[in-house]
């Protein structure tokens, strides 16, 4: 049978998610295509993957096309601590923000932030995620994921945006989710992600351990991000921060209609023990 190709990015965020399809400690028909969360989305636009872990906007511009996987998420309920608005000067007075190429969700995010928090409607450009080349040519700068996570500079004027939705709406906000066309996965696929993440969530000791290693950074750091600032269950409360955010893209322009939420359809099949 040919492999299905789904989209991921190397992001230690990613790790719960697609960690036991990397080692081969589930059953599935993967084969992992790797790039950045943006590129991710271009890809499952243009067939060159079966599925992908998008960026969540990606999935709302594009609603009619796609199905998401139910049960899985990428999501924060507070600050998530590697999505940082970086500043140079007072937020109220900044004009420019560079926007790390990486990301799609966060950009839209900020913009919202930015202007029911802060009152400023700056322009966005797209740039390489270098912090200090970043600010030398805005007043501030996104940085995602791992960019912003192990960010070396030391430079400590952010916002955590992930803090900044909780606190405008007093909801979870959710960042990437698995994301195909209809026909695209089977009701196996959709089981071996679940497989997936489960197995990835009741392991981050392992995980947390190899990124230490990986990263030089200390266990109970990565630890601490993978337990208190993400959540990886697609919940009710997570839905409502979904709408509430596609609800603000609308009012922003950056969508043509609010979209339906629509997940695959599977049974879920129960493994005896
Ligand atoms: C929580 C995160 O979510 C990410 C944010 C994304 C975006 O802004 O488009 C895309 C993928 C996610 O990994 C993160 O990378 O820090």
């Amino acid at each position: 049978m040919s492999k299905v190709k789904i989209g991921v990015f190397d992001f230690l965020n990613a790790k719960p998610l697609i960690y036991a399809i990397e080692k081969n400690r589930i059953q599935h028909n993967f084969e992992l295509v790797y790039d950045i969360p943006s590129q991710i989305a271009v890809k499952l636009l243009n067939k060159e993957i079966n599925a992908g872990l998008v960026p969540s906007i990606h999935y709302a511009k594009y609603s009619v096309k796609y199905r998401i996987v139910p049960e899985i998420c990428i999501a924060s309920r507070g600050a998530v601590n590697s999505i940082r608005l970086y500043f140079r000067k007072d937020l109220k007075d900044i004009k420019t923000v560079a926007t790390d190429i990486s990301s799609m969700t966060s950009v839209i995010l900020a913009r919202i932030i930015l202007s029911e928090k802060y009152d400023v409607r700056p322009k966005f450009v797209a740039m390489k995620p270098d912090l200090i080349d970043m600010l030398s040519q805005a007043d501030a700068a996104l940085l995602i994921g791992d960019h912003a996570l192990f960010e070396k500079s030391g430079y400590e004027s952010y916002i955590d945006l992930g803090d900044e939705w909780n606190d405008l709406t007093g909801l979870p906000f959710v960042y990437a989710l698995w994301v195909g066309r209809r026909e695209s996965l089977s009701e196996d696929d959709i089981m071996a992600l679940i497989n997936s993440k489960e197995y990835g969530t009741q392991n981050i000791d392992v995980i947390s351990h190899e990124a230490s290693v990986k990263y030089g950074v200390d266990f109970e750091f990565c630890k601490s991000y993978l337990t208190q600032n993400l959540y990886y269950d697609l919940g009710e409360a997570e839905i409502s921060g979904m709408k509430e955010f596609f609800t603000y893209a609308f009012y922003y322009g950056v969508i043509e209609f609010i979209p339906e939420i629509k997940f695959y359809e599977f049974e879920k099949k129960t493994t005896k023990k």
